[in-house]
C-alpha cells in the first residue's frame, strides 16, 4: 500500500523507517533540504515539498505535524483522501473532520520506539478502516484498538509519553550506580540489560509478583524500595500520567 506522511519530524522519520519494510512511503515536508537529508538516511522513501494546493485525492495520509500546525497545513490540502491517519496528540477526530476531507478517519498514538519497530501504538476511529490501520501500524510494533477517544488520550499519557518517563528512570538508575562508585559505561550496560530482562518478565507476570519475588526479608531490595516510597515515586508516576492525560484532553479542546 502507498502511504503518504505529511511532516518530516522525529515521528514521521521513525514511522518511515518501519513502514518502508512493507509499504511504499512518500514523505511530504516544507523544507526540501531536510527532506533530501532524510532520504539519504531512508533511501526507500520518495520525497515531495508541500504545495500550497497539495492534492491528497485518493491517498492514504499519515498526518505527522505538531497539533498547533493542523490549521495552517490543512488549508493547503485539496481533494479527499481515502484514509486519514493522525498521530497528533489530543487532536480530536471531529477537529480532523472539520479541517481535512477524507473517506475515513483514524486517530493513532504510536511512540518513539517506532524507530526500532517496537512502538506500542493505540488506535481508534472509523471501524471501516480498523483492519487496515492495525495492519499498517503492526509493521512498526504492537497495536491496540480502543473504542473511544478518551481511551486514546489516556494511552497517549502512558504509551506515547511513556518512553520519556522510563528514560528518566533509566538515567536516574545509571546515576545511582555511578554515585555508588561504578564506572558509567558499566552502569549504562547494566541498566540496558535490566530494562530488557524486566520487559521480558512483564510479558508473563504481574508487576507485584515480580516485586515480591525479588524482595527478600531484610534484604537489599527492601532497603532500596523503602527509599523509593520515601521519594513518592509511585505517587509521582500516577500524577505524571494524570497530568499528561489532562494535557491531551486540553489539546483536544483547542
Ligand atoms: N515525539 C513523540 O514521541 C510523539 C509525537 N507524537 C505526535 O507526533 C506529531 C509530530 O511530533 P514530532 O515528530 O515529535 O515533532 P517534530 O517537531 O519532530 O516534527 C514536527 C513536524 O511538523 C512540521 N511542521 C510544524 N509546523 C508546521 C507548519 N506550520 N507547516 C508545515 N509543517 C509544519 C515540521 O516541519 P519542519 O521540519 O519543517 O519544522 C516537522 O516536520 C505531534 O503531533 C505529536 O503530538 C505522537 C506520538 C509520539
Ligand atoms: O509530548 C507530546 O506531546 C507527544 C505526544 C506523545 C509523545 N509526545
Amino acid at each position: 500500500m502507498k502511504l503518504t506522511l505529511i511532516g518530516n519530524g522525529i515521528m514521521a522519520q521513525s514511522l518511515a523507517r518501519g513502514l518502508v519494510k512493507n509499504h511504499e512511503v512518500e514523505m511530504i515536508g516544507r523544507n526540501e533540504n531536510t527532506l533530501k537529508t532524510i532520504q539519504e538516511q531512508i533511501p526507500q522513501i520518495t520525497i515531495k515539498t508541500l504545495d500550497d494546493q497539495e492534492n491528497i485525492e485518493g491517498k492514504n495520509i499519515i498526518f505527522c505535524v505538531k497539533p498547533y500546525a493542523l490549521g495552517s497545513v490543512s488549508t493547503r490540502l485539496v481533494g479527499e483522501c481515502d484514509i486519514l491517519f493522525s498521530i497528533l496528540a489530543g487532536t480530536k477526530l471531529s477537529s480532523l473532520k472539520n479541517q481535512i476531507k477524507s473517506k475515513y478517519y483514524v486517530r493513532t498514538m504510536p511512540n518513539i520506539a517506532a524507530s526500532v519497530q517496537n512502538s506500542m501504538t493505540t488506535i481508534t476511529g472509523d471501524n471501516e478502516a480498523k483492519n487496515i490501520a492495525l495492519d499498517i501500524f503492526s509493521s512498526i510494533g504492537k497495536t491496540l484498538w480502543v473504542n473511544t477517544e478518551n481511551q486514546l488520550d489516556i494511552a497517549t499519557a502512558i504509551a506515547g509519553s511513556g518512553p520519556a518517563y522510563l528514560a528518566l528512570v533509566a538515567e536516574a538508575l545509571t546515576d545511582g550506580a555511578v554515585n555508588a562508585g561504578l564506572e558509567r559505561h558499566l552502569s549504562k550496560e547494566l541498566v540496558q540489560g535490566l530494562f530488557s530482562g524486566t520487559a521480558s518478565l512483564l510479558e508473563n507476570s504481574h508487576p507485584a509478583i515480580i516485586k515480591d519475588s525479588v524482595m527478600s526479608p531484610g534484604g537489599t531490595t527492601a532497603a532500596g524500595y523503602t527509599k523509593l516510597e520515601e521519594g513518592a515515586v509511585r505517587d509521582s508516576m500516577i500524577k505524571a500520567i494524570n497530568a499528561a492525560y489532562s494535557k491531551a484532553v486540553e489539546l483536544g479542546k483547542k
